[in-house]
């Protein structure tokens, strides 16, 4: 069935629906990987967003057992040029369409993403709706104006009560915004005793776990969408050693008393480098972020700058002066996307172990 894709400055991209379909509005954002649909469709962080995908043929290696980075997928549609009908790999278990029919996700191909997307550059990231064809333009824009966007996505993913991933090595509780497997699967994968916490978890709701480390995942939305979530942030740096990925980048920012502002277009790719202010390194990195840390806002405070995006000089990385917390606006736990930035697991690994040194009340003779 035809279908439109209505945006709020006027513009109508006509192609054909597939996966479920439901009309949606939903903020549209592009992404430049050239692989990796099937993590971004399962990445918690695109909750409710219309997913445009700038490489033009999507789904030819289907749908597999191993790449999801959750269960439920919370992605609002998936907008792309082409979507393979016939899939062809070893791992391959579903087409593109069957998956997104059983996971009630809108899907619309046959559209000129390199518009779209040119657009989106221009105009900074716009709100859609993909609706019948005979929606008129004048209607749709009132529909669109009057549907506000949603804030309450983190809560949404979050998981609602705590549970374990066991291993014999380092506690670290590992809160959940609506967190990537990745994260977790690096965690375990150093032997650490993993426990996920819902995203309101207090700050004595984690230390009653006697963590080594704490874990701020990534996540949905607007950082400032999350207040609860930056008091337990406050709170815990200084008591525990921290390490925070994109939302938890963000949320680790506004906790040391930092500002954060929607980019133009986001950050949305698996290529973006990223340069290590202190080695002069540059890192090529998996991102999907609509929000930044303010610059001007750092001024004063107890953080600083650690990273810095070569394509557009933001902030990607930040330290605390004087206490064991840094974080990342990059996914160091890739998936999809290159590898370059694990080390930064590692990094949180010695962070803990001196901690534990430092802190112990045990000697050993
Ligand atoms: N991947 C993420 O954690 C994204 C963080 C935040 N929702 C943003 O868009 O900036």
């Amino acid at each position: 069935m035809k279908k439109q894709l209505l945006l709020e400055d006027g513009s109508v991209f006509i192609g054909e629906a597939f996966g479920d379909q439901r009309d949606i509005v939903g903020e549209v954002v592009f992404n430049t990987g050239m692989t990796g649909y099937q993590e971004i469709l399962s990445d918690p962080s695109y909750c409710a967003q219309l997913v445009t995908l700038t490489y033009p043929l999507i789904g030819n290696y289907g749908i597999n057992r191993d790449d999801f980075e959750s269960i439920s997928p919370s992605v609002g549609a998936l907008i792309v040029k082409e979507a393979a009908l016939h899939p062809s790999n070893w791992r391959n278990e579903e087409t593109l369409d069957s998956f997104l029919k059983a996971k009630s996700i809108p899907g619309l191909s046959g559209i000129d993403t390199r518009r779209l997307t040119r657009l989106i550059r221009q105009h900074g990231t716009l709100k859609g709706m993909i609706c019948p064809l005979e929606t008129s333009v004048e209607d749709g824009m009132a529909l669109l104006k009057e549907t506000p966007l949603p804030t309450k996505q983190v809560r949404e993913v979050s998981t609602r009560s705590s549970y374990s991933a066991p291993g014999r090595g380092d506690r670290v509780v590992l809160i959940d915004y609506g967190m990537k497997h990745g994260i977790l699967r690096e965690l375990t994968a150093r032997g650490c005793d993993v426990v996920v916490v819902p995203f309101n978890a207090t700050v004595e709701e984690v230390l009653r776990l006697h963590p080594d480390g704490v874990m701020l995942s990534n996540g949905p939305g607007n950082p400032e969408d999350v207040p609860e979530a930056v008091e337990t942030v406050k709170a815990l740096i200084g008591k525990v050693p921290l390490f925070g990925i994109c939302l938890g980048h963000q949320l680790f920012a506004l906790a040391a008393g930092a500002r954060t502002t929607k980019m133009k277009f986001g950050h949305r790719g698996s290529n973006h480098p990223v340069q290590d202010l202190k080695t002069g390194k540059v890192d090529i990195t998996s991102q999907n972020h609509g929000y930044t840390v303010e610059e001007s806002s750092l001024d004063g405070l107890n953080i600083e700058v650690t990273h810095r995006a070569l394509n557009d000089g933001t902030i990607e990385g930040l330290r605390h002066k004087h206490e064991r917390a840094f974080s990342v606006q990059y996914h160091p736990e890739a998936s999809p996307g290159p590898e370059d930035a694990n080390h930064l697991f590692e990094t949180f690994m010695e962070m803990i172990q001196t901690h534990k040194e430092e802190t112990s009340h045990v000697k050993a003779y």
